[in-house]
Parts: C-alpha cells; structure tokens; sequence
C-alpha cells in the first residue's frame, strides 16, 4: 500500500469519525435545545402542608412565576368580569381550597382559566393510565364569552396524588392544533388536549378534590336553580359577584327579567342566557324586580318548586335614598324631601312613589310566603355585605348547600372609596362599577328622615316576625 493511500484512509478516517462524532454532538445539542424549546414542561412543586389553602394571589410567587402585564397596563388583562354574561367554568363543588392560579395569554390577548382536580380515587379501567390518579377536567376558559371554551380533553393524568400544585409551562404555537405529552419529574404525564392560538405561561393548580360530575361531562346551560330576587338597591349585585367567586357557582350576569318582563319568551330564551355548568354546579340569576311583582312567586314555583331564594334587604329608609340617587341619575328630580312627602306640613309620605312602596318588605314578602316556605327563602343582610362579607357569604354558602369557599382573604377595602369591599377573583381585583354602586347620598332633612322611619316602623316589624330575624332598623 502507497504511503499516500495509508494516509488517504487516515484522513477518511479521521473525517468519517469527527462526522460521526460530530453528528452525534450536534443531534445531542440540538435534542436538548428542541427539549428546552418544546416549551413544554411540567414538574411538581414540593406539596403543601397539609390544610394550607394557597390564595390565588399568591400562586405565581409560590410557582416562582412572573405575572405578566398588557399593553393597557393591566396586569390582569381580559378581565372578564363585571356586569356582563360570565363565561367562567370553575367548577366542582368539592374543590373547597382550589384556586386558579395565573393564566397565560392567547394570542388574541385574551386571558384564560385552567383548573385541575385530582381525583384520587378514580381510576381509567382498562386504559392504559388504569391506576393513575386521574387530573379531571382540565378546564379552560378563554376569553370573553362562552363561545371559545376549548374541549376538554380527559386523558388527562398526572402521576404524583401526593402533590398539590403542579407548574406547566407551555408555549403552543398560534393557530396550530398541537398534542403535547407533557413529562413530570415522575416520569408520567398528561396529554394535553388540543389547545388554539395559545401563547401562555400558567400554572396549573391542583388539589385533591373530588369531582362529583363525571370526569367527560361537557357543560350545559341550565335553568337557575337558585335566585336573587331582590330587593333593588340593597346589595343584589354585590351579593351575585361573591357568590361568582365560588367555584360551585356560575352566574347570568345581566338581569334577565324573565319571570317579570319577558315570560312570553320561554323557558328555553330563559336557559339560553345562563352561562354553561356542569351538574354539581348551581346556576344563578339575579333581577331585583322579582322581589315586587305580585305574579313572580306563582310562575316561579311553577318552573322549580324547590328553587332556593336570595333576598337582599337594607335599612328601606337608606334603601329609598340610594332609588332616589340613582333615578335622579337618569331624568332631573325634585328633591328626595319633596318627593318622599305629599304634604310636608302633615308629614304624609307618597307611598306611591316606588322608593317608598319596595322597602315595605313585609307586603312583599307577604306574598312570598303564600308560595315558597321560609325555609326555601334566605335572607341577606345588605349592611352585613358591605361590613362583613366573608361572614355574611358563609350563612349564603350554607343555605346553598355549597362548601365552604369565600373567605376573608377575597374581600379588600383598597381603590373603591375605601367603604365597599373589592373582590380578588382569581387573583384579579375587581370592584363594583363606581357609576352605579357605591354613589354618594344627599343629606336628607332630618326631619324627613325621622318621619320615614316612623312609616316604615310597624312595617319592619312585621317583617321581622315573618322572617324571624331582628335587623336593627332605627
Ligand atoms: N362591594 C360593594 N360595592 C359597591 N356597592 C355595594 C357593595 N356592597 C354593597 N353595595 C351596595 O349595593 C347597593 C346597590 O344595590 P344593588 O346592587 O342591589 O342595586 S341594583 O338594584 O342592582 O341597582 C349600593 O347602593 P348605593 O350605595 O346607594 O349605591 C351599595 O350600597
């Protein structure tokens, strides 16, 4: 053999083995960059104490995630809550201390809510996951209605019952429909299910709750299965955005004024405005004007005899003013002396006038109580709400038959004339429209004042006896 061939081998050699070598480098190198890149990882958090409930608000600092802002300067873009219909999923009665943690972004800028629970105790039969905890529904809301909730996908589990908080980071690229096998630290996963236009970055919390609804069950609009009913200007809206905060609980958010207004429409125009629900979910409505129009008992134990009520009283005297200031805000008025009074001189009190007639609450629930027992019928103090809304949600939860859930932690005083409690939900702080709730009052004459309360006197007291509980009125 020529020298220079000897040499020629070793040089191919010498190629074939760094390519070789090379190749293996490189496809090393870029597995762990499509690894890093895939966007997909999940591990666990080490468990929480027991019994610890983690707040929303703190779940990104627990996570060790950034929260991410928009471009309005929100840190909580998309909020969706407010008046209008509300689109939430949160689920499952038995969730108690489950939270959602911070949600990613879609591309459209749109924030969503991803929810898990563990069900211990379920296992997937002959699948091949048989045996593993199951992490059922993984729900997710995205957006503004109800329109873009993604399917659920529920083959979806994850390894490790003991942990309570599982972190995902995921970053799905836009407009692809993409299968990701998410790995834990214990090796075993999830498979996600097919996500839109998703561009986030969430944590996923979990807690070992246990579903009551079966684990493939798809939402549905329902008929509300307990009311709001009144009475305007005591507290209806507040009492509805707490009730939201529940998981157990969705919510129609505008007033459907179904059984007052609109009754010739139907039942299904009624369940067509409810938000989707899953069965161990109560679905409810609040129109204030129910509380005093003479026919809504009748047609409402018509659809549900056993329909649990909600009803909201204040102090009718403050109850008349907050009327008063809030119609003066849609046409000019006279004065609220002028108009309480028919004759200022004699004192008479216009109990024509509506601010006057609705806090005769004993005349109204009169009625009430022709057709629903006291027992279906729950009273909420206005006053409380505002004062003390965490207890005054718990006596609301009970009546509902829900779990235990909203708690101190979600009320806060901060940014909304430091009287009316905020709420956190979802760890964003929502506070009740300033234009309509929460309105300063005039000063009354106090003359005036002290004659309506003598009005309404014997009629709070009657009211009291129905009821069986003393508000305190002066
Ligand atoms: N958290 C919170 N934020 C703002 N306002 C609160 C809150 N909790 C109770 N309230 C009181 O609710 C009063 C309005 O009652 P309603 O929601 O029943 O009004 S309405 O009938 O739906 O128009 C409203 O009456 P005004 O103070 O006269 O505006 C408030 O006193």
């Amino acid at each position: 053999m020529s020298r220079s061939f000897r040499r020629g081998t070793r040089i191919s050699r010498f190629r074939r083995y760094i390519c070789g070598h090379g190749l293996t480098v490189i496809m090393g190198f870029t597995m762990f960059m499509l690894f890093l890149c895939s966007g997909t990882l999940v591990h666990l958090s080490p468990a929480l104490p027991s019994g610890h409930a983690l707040d929303a608000a703190d779940i990104p600092a627990y996570l060790g995630v950034q929260e991410r802002g928009d471009a309005s300067g929100s840190r909580y873009p998309g909020d969706n809550s407010g008046d209008r219909s509300y689109g939430s999923q949160r689920h499952n009665r038995a969730l108690q201390f489950m939270d959602a943690g911070r949600f990613g972004r879609n591309t459209k800028g749109e924030t969503g809510d991803f929810l898990g629970v563990v069900d211990k105790r379920s296992s997937t039969g002959g699948s091949a996951d048989a045996g593993q905890p199951k992490l059922s529904p993984l729900i997710s809301n995205f957006n503004a209605g109800e329109q873009n909730v993604p399917s659920i996908n529920t083959r979806t589990f994850i390894s490790d019952s003991k942990s309570d908080v599982v972190k995902m980071k995921t970053d799905f690229k836009a407009n692809s429909d993409i299968e990701k096998s998410i790995r834990t630290s214990q090796n075993v996963a999830m498979n996600s299910s097919k996500y839109n236009n998703l561009n986030s970055d969430f944590p996923l919390v979990l807690r070992g709750a246990e579903p009551l609804h079966n684990a493939s069950e798809v939402p549905v609009k329902r008929l509300p299965q307990a009311l709001v009913i009144g009475a305007k200007k005591a507290g209806t809206r507040a009492l509805l955005e707490y009730l939201r905060l529940h998981p157990g609980v969705v919510a129609a958010g505008p007033e459907p004024h179904f059984f007052d207004r609109n009754y010739h429409l139907g039942l299904d125009w009624y369940r067509e405005l409810m938000p989707r629900s899953y069965s161990d979910q109560l679905t409810l409505e609040k129109t204030p004007a129910y509380f005093i129009t003479p026919e809504v008992p009748r047609l409402l134990h018509q659809m549900n005899p056993e329909i649990k009520l909600l009803l909201v009283v204040r102090d009718p005297v403050t109850r008349a003013i907050s009327d008063y200031v809030q119609a003066s805000t849609k046409r000019p008025l006279d004065s609220f002396e002028h108009m309480a009074l028919l004759d200022p001189r004699l004192g008479l009190i216009n109990t024509s006038w509506a601010a006057i007639k609705i806090g005769i609450y004993a005349k109204h629930m009169e009625r009430w109580l022709q057709v629903f027992p006291m027992r279906q019928i729950h009273l909420v103090d206005g006053h409380k709400l505002v004062s003390d809304p965490a207890k005054e949600m718990a006596k609301v939860e009970k009546f509902l038959g829900l779990p235990p859930f909203i708690r101190d932690e979600h009320f806060f005083l901060r940014g909304f004339k430091g009287t009316f409690p905020c709420i956190m939900r979802h760890g964003v702080p929502h506070c009740l429209d300033e234009k309509t709730k929460g309105r300063d009052h005039p000063d009354v004459d106090s003359k005036v004042l002290q004659r309506l309360r003598d009005f309404y006197r014997p009629f709070n007291a009657k009211f009291y006896q129905m009821v069986g509980h003393d508000f305190g009125w002066l």
